[in-house]
């Protein structure tokens, strides 16, 4: 069943989860508190909290979290009045057990991760969640790997399976318009009765804020965003940016331009040690199709072994390399070091 929210459109703000990438998994708890305190009061309707890889993210292979993730959900929790609370799920990363642990923790929503063509090890997680009386969304990830017909196909293996969201994730922010909009209507086709849509969208070609009004128009009712962008690769459609937009077309987001606005300005860019933006190795991203998260792991081995980022990433796009095969860009550095003697 869809769940209900009170507005045209529900954004989800994924400032504390995408954007854990950007921060290198380093966020503190005060950080964490001060900016679920301003989206909640700016009207944020759901916040997402977890390690940029999900639960149980925090590895060698990812990135180690400064701070538990446990502890971080909590203060979200615990600064949240109205906001709803989301985690993220990997199925693989991520277990059953941590998902009861994240509910225990306050999390009211759970968004189940699959590469675009995976969606079959998701049910169990989707089970766990219904039993835990969670909300539920299904992220298709690097959507632009595979066609409408075959992502609407997998959004069906997910709806069946309990989930109430099924989101085109364009993990790459690879989508031009026209890409991304058949794959909104492709979705909306065949889980639209049942299910809302989503559209998570990356800035690496600068797009996903284009793309969110697209996705509305197509009916897509579930679109996220992060304060400042802060997101892997060049980052996420800016949370403000969606609220402004939205607000000009009279399409309510519930969210308070002015307030979103000052939220980002004032608590998240402060904090920012690295302001995401459009620079050659995002932009690589977006044209040759790479997993936005790559980019942090790309720039240490590029300084490791003395090779541009910019070439590792597009061996990484070459290869179709996918989330999960974050230990295949070191084997990629090594490689060009190789060659290029
Ligand atoms: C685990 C990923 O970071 C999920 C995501 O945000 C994406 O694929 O994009
Ligand atoms: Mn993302």
């Amino acid at each position: 069943m869809k769940p209900a929210f009170d507005h045209d459109v529900r954004i989800v703000d994924t400032t504390l989860r995408d954007g854990s990438h950007a921060m290198a998994h380093q966020f503190t708890e005060t950080q964490v508190r001060d900016t679920v305190r301003a989206l909640d009061a700016a009207g944020a309707g759901v916040i997402e909290v977890t390690h940029g890889d999900g639960l149980g993210g925090s590895s060698f292979n990812y990135g180690f979290s400064r701070t538990d993730e446990l502890k971080l959900i909590a203060a979200a929790r615990d600064e949240a009045k109205l906001a709803k609370i989301a985690v993220l799920l990997v199925p693989g990363i991520g277990t059953a057990d941590d998902l009861r642990r994240a509910r225990d923790a306050g999390a009211d929503m759970v968004r189940v991760a699959t590469h675009c063509t995976e969606a079959d090890v998701s049910p169990q997680h989707f089970g766990v969640a219904r039993e835990l009386g969670m909300e539920t969304a299904g992220f298709l990830m690097m959507a632009h790997r595979t066609p409408p017909e075959n992502l609407a196909k997998q959004a069906r293996i997910m709806v069946d399976a309990g989930c109430q969201a099924a989101y085109v994730t364009d993990s790459a922010g690879a989508l031009l318009m026209h890409e991304a909009k058949a794959r909104f209507e492709a979705l909306v086709a065949e889980v639209g009765d049942e299910a809302w849509v989503g559209y998570h969208g990356h800035q690496n070609l600068s797009l996903g804020v284009a793309n969110s009004v697209l996705a509305y128009e197509s009916g897509v009712r579930y679109i996220d965003g992060s304060l400042c962008a802060l997101g892997a690769g060049s980052g996420n459609s800016p949370t403000e940016v969606l609220a402004a937009v939205f607000d000009r077309m009279g399409i309510e987001t519930g969210l308070d331009v002015l307030a979103v606005t000052s939220a980002a300005e004032e608590v998240v860019r402060p904090y920012l040690h690295r302001w995401p933006k459009m620079d050659r190795n995002a932009i690589v991203q977006g044209w040759a199709g790479v997993y936005s998260s790559f980019l942090l792991h790309a720039e240490r081995a590029a300084e490791r072994y003395k090779v541009p980022a910019h070439e590792i990433l597009r061996k990484c796009g070459d290869l179709g390399l996918v989330g999960g095969q974050e230990d295949m860009i070191i084997d990629v550095a090594i490689g060009l070091a190789a060659e290029n003697g």
